[in-house]
């Protein structure tokens, strides 16, 4: 059976370029290629993992510089099924696409909201009167070049596969800029050295995070990451993401996971997976 793997689409975007990465590792140990499929959103791109639809997908979920893709976290909250079964950390370089002659003309940039952000000094700087337009994805953004006014911020590789001129290069605020993503399936998966998990709190009340922290700390589990979300049930009430650097096997965390059960409302295991950090010749 072919493996299939949704990503945000259409081609050309980041989320594409993190999934080539996964699929040539795949062809390399499977020996079969799998098949690329784009949807129009993040969220849609999960649901159909969710369904069953695809048997992989790939989703940006954090950027060193601009922090969560929330989109992806509420999400994955959202659809129960989900397992996370690897980690992929991408360099990514922004361009600006247009075809303006000179940066003086445009009036309108659009773009996903994370490359928008990651670019923000520079559009600052050297577009601070433009209008900054939200898309889906940096790929959706090229379908509104109608003329020298708009530009796009989309990738390079993007640039060559739809023949489109570059008018600067890099424009991301700071050069290390890296993306991590998550392959995930509805299949558990053995696991490497990272656990990602979330969980709702049983009531607003002061310290009620405290506990939940204790039992990773008192077992000497590192957290290499937390994050909170709004449950969106009342103000001031949030879900809690964190990553810690230990697999599920262990029997300290299995421990850790019983306790915490009983100290959160909802607690949602993703699974255990290692992080493949690409470094390609030219950033993505
Ligand atoms: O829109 C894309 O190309 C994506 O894959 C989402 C994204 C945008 C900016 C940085 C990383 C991922």
């Amino acid at each position: 059976m072919t493996v299939s793997i949704a990503h945000l689409g259409p081609p050309g975007t980041y989320a594409e370029a993190a999934t080539l990465v996964y699929a040539d590792y795949l062809t390399q140990t499977t020996g079969h290629k799998p098949l690329l499929c784009p949807y129009p959103s993040i969220t849609q791109t999960l649901q159909a993992v969710a369904n069953g639809d695809v048997t992989l997908g790939v989703v940006p979920v954090e950027n060193s510089i601009e922090g969560s893709v929330t989109i992806t976290l509420d999400a994955i909250w959202k659809l129960d099924l989900i397992r996370i079964q690897q980690g992929l950390v991408l360099p990514i370089s922004h361009a600006l696409l247009s075809n303006a002659q000179e940066l003086a003309e445009i009036k309108t940039v659009y773009s996903h909201p994370q490359a928008l952000a990651q670019c923000q000094g520079w559009l600052e700087k050297f577009l601070p009167n433009v209008q900054a337009i939200p898309t889906n994805s940096t790929t959706e953004a090229l379908q509104y070049l109608q003329d020298t006014t708009t530009a796009a911020i989309a990738s390079g590789r993007a640039a060559e596969l739809y023949q489109l001129p570059i008018l600067a290069h890099p424009i991301n605020d700071y050069p290390d800029n890296c993306t991590r993503f998550w392959v995930v399936s509805l299949q558990p998966w053995p696991g490497g050295n990272y656990t990602s998990l979330a969980f709702s709190v049983p009531a607003n009340v002061p310290g009620a995070l405290v506990k939940p922290l204790q039992i990773f700390a008192q077992r000497n589990i590192n957290l290499s990451r937390i994050e909170s979300r709004p449950t969106k049930r009342s103000l001031g009430d949030y879900l809690f993401f964190i990553d810690i650097e230990a697999n599920t096997d262990h029997q300290s965390v299995r421990e850790a996971l019983q306790e915490l059960k009983t100290h959160t409302e909802t607690l949602k295991i993703f699974g255990s997976y290692s992080i493949l950090n690409h470094q390609p010749q030219s950033p993505c």
